[in-house]
């Protein structure tokens, strides 16, 4: 099955949970989190960062990697929660990805520099 029918399913889910579509802070996570507000969800995605950032330390010193494969499912969850409450969904991402495909990331940022000082002028 292809990642992206997963994404779009579990933004479904999150949708549903919205307080304006009858989510229940009491009897679901996403639900309690969109009612607490951008501060409750924002906080979770610096967490979440934060533990994808030490399982890959830990990697780096005979960890184990598969860790980071639970950390990163939680940071990409938390992080579409965040999407969810500003309009957004998994698919907005991929298509920006998809803007991106075959544009180096040196190139891009060259690019960047150029309209920078063309703006400056
Ligand atoms: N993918 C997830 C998912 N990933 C992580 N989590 C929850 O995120 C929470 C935070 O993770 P942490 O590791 O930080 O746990 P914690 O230390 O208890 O954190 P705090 O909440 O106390 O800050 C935990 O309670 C996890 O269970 C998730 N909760 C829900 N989902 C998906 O969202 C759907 C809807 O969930 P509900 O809204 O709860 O029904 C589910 O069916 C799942 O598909």
């Amino acid at each position: 099955m292809p990642a992206t029918d997963t994404l779009a399913r579990l933004a479904e889910v999150i949708e549903s949970r919205k307080p304006a579509n009858g989510g229940d802070p009491e009897s679901s996570y996403v639900a309690r989190l969109l009612h607490k507000g951008p501060d409750a969800f924002l906080k979770k995605i610096g967490e979440e960062a934060t533990e994808v950032v030490m399982a890959a330390k830990d990697a780096d010193h005979g960890g184990d990697p598969k860790k980071l494969v639970g950390e990163v499912a939680d940071l990409w969850f938390h992080s579409m929660i965040a999407l969810a409450h500003y309009g957004l969904t998994p698919a907005d991402v991929v298509a920006e990805l998809q803007r991106r495909e075959g544009l180096g990331g040196l190139e891009e940022k060259a690019m960047r520099k150029v309209r920078g000082r063309e703006g400056g002028e």
